[in-house]
């Protein structure tokens, strides 16, 4: 594509050289750079991507968007200065792509659970209304059936526009997506055209990355801010935090709440091991997924679908039929009923949420087991909080790794035991091998306990050190129920 083609609209502060020269691609990794690529210089966590347009411009990139011009400039090389290098990344891409987000109906869930939940529910749901749909998640990217293998929660944003791009050639007419507000501060959604935002709830995570909780409530907020008035802006209006969300934004204000008054009215009638059962807009429902928090999930969903102009009645029950997304609340059950819980909490908020609905579920003298560890490089206030939850919640407490990555699995461990009240010291255990902690936790079980292990979900791999390991929760759950308790 011509350059001047992918500049239509682009505010640039300077340009130097020509501009009507063909484009292979856009890049933002020097080591990506082929010939005629277009490399942005992008100021990052841990190296400044300017320090790379040499290295760029030597691998046969021939144009160079960055924030600060270099002080030689190359013969032959166009260079084009701008405020926010990612921010214009993100227009670029939607111009080199065709602008896909305008091809079709394009939903955004933000929050700091709930959005694989619910992006995959809204996909599930529209497939089944008979619609072809893109899904972008942590889990997976989809389009209709192909899974398309997913690094983040949010690609980049030429990524991004790669992926609508094709679902739109695939015939695609919805694309539901996770928005993490690592990809609003870092603008990975920049030039997106969204027809609906969804926030599902705030709570303490990443603050490593945002710091203090109000940048962390400001980047959210930063979504909806972005948000066109032709779109509709969907809250949860339980979340204290909801509000905020949509003070300022052009998009439709819609909300929806189990508690107070909202567009969208819900309540839980039942909730157990079957699922939950639920009057929603005075209809009685029942769902397949368990847990309250999902029952959050469920009518933020269904209000997005009749926002969209789906038929109320027919939305709930296709809904009805849907099953939760991988490692969300999966059981593994033993021979001898011992259950094996396989979640992806790893935020203090969703651990509670689901050891309070493990807590209800519980019956007679059932234990209640929890295995459960905090990533490495990840925010490190959450560790100690974790491991109190677990510990109020549960009989017994396996502490163990969960992703290490480049931090010393011991030193996460002891800041988890460092949250420990004393009175909880007889319960808990710490395990750094978490294959050895599952083991452990098995061995203890006895028949109708609940084992519930947390952090990983889906996830198929232990990060140590930069190398993925294969490691998948239900798979060495299912290997201890055998080798300890198959008579
Ligand atoms: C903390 C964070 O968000 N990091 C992301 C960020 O990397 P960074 O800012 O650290 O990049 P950097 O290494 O400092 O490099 C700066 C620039 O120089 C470039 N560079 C670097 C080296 C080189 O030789 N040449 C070169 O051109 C890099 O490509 C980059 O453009 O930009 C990269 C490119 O988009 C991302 O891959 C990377 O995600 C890392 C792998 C990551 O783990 N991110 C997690 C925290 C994340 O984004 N999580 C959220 C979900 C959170 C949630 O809600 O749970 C997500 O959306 O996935
Ligand atoms: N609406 C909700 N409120 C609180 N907790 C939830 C909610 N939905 C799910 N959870 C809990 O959070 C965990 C993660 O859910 P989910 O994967 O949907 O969140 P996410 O926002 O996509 O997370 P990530 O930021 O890692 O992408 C679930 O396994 C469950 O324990
Ligand atoms: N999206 C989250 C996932 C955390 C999953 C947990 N298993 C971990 O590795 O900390 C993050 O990147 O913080
Ligand atoms: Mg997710």
């Amino acid at each position: 594509m011509i350059l001047s083609d992918i500049l239509y609209k682009v505010p640039l502060q300077a340009v130097s050289g020509i501009t009507d020269i063909e484009i292979e691609n856009i890049v933002f990794d020097s080591r990506q750079v082929k010939n005629g690529s277009l490399f942005v210089a992008i100021g990052g966590t841990q190296v400044d991507g300017h320090n790379f347009i040499e290295k760029a411009i030597e691998l046969g990139a021939k144009t160079i968007l960055c924030e600060r011009l270099p002080e030689v400039l190359q013969e032959n090389i166009t260079y084009l200065q701008v405020e926010n290098s990612a921010r214009t990344m993100g227009l670029l891409a939607a111009n080199f792509y065709g602008n896909p987000s305008k091809k079709l109906k394009l939903v955004g869930v933000t929050g700091t659970n709930g959005k694989t939940s619910s992006v995959t529910l809204l996909f599930r749901l529209f497939r089944k209304l008979g619609y072809r749909c893109g899904l972008l998640s942590t889990v997976q990217n989809q389009i209709d059936d192909e899974i398309i293998p997913s690094t983040h929660t949010t690609p980049d944003s030429v990524k991004i526009n790669e992926l609508l791009h094709e679902m739109v050639q695939k015939g695609a007419t919805y694309c539901f997506m996770e928005v993490s507000s690592h990809s609003v501060v870092q603008e990975r959604i920049a030039g997106l055209h969204f027809a609906g935002g969804i926030f599902t709830n705030i709570t303490h995570d990443h603050l490593d990355f945002h710091e203090t909780f109000d940048n962390y409530i400001r980047a959210k907020k930063g979504f909806f801010d972005q948000l066109p008035a032709s779109a509709f802006a969907l809250v949860n209006t339980d979340d204290k935090n909801g509000k905020i969300m949509i003070q300022n934004t052009a998009a439709r204000k819609e909300s929806y709440s189990l508690r107070n008054i909202g567009s969208f009215k819900g309540k839980i009638l039942a909730c157990g091991l079957f699922g939950l059962q639920m009057d929603i807009d005075n209809r009685e429902v029942w769902f397949k997924l368990i847990g309250a928090f999902n029952a959050y999930n469920l009518l933020g969903v269904y209000g997005a679908a009749v926002l969209l102009g789906e038929n109320p009645d027919e939305v709930l029950m296709q809904l009805s039929d849907i099953q939760p997304p991988a490692g969300r609340f999966e059981q593994v059950v033993s021979q001898n009923h011992i259950v094996g819980i396989v979640d992806y909490a790893h935020t203090p908020d969703a651990l509670k949420n689901v050891l309070e609905t493990i807590v209800d579920l519980q019956e007679g003298n059932q234990q209640i087991i929890t295995v459960v560890g905090c990533g490495g490089n990840r925010d490190a206030t959450k560790r100690p909080i974790m491991a109190e939850i677990a510990c109020k919640f549960s009989n017994r407490v396996f502490l163990t790794s969960d992703n290490p990555r480049n931090e010393d699995p011991m030193v996460i461990l002891g800041q988890m035991e460092a949250g420990v009240s004393s009175i909880y010291m007889n319960k808990v255990q710490t395990i750094e091998d978490r294959h050895e902690a599952i083991f452990e936790a098995v061995k203890i079980a006895r028949p109708q306990d609940i084992i519930l292990v947390a952090g990983k979900g889906h996830e198929t791999y232990q990060e140590i050190k930069g190398v993925k390991h294969h490691f998948d929760d239900k798979e060495v759950l299912q290997e201890a129920f055998d080798e300890i308790w198959k008579k």
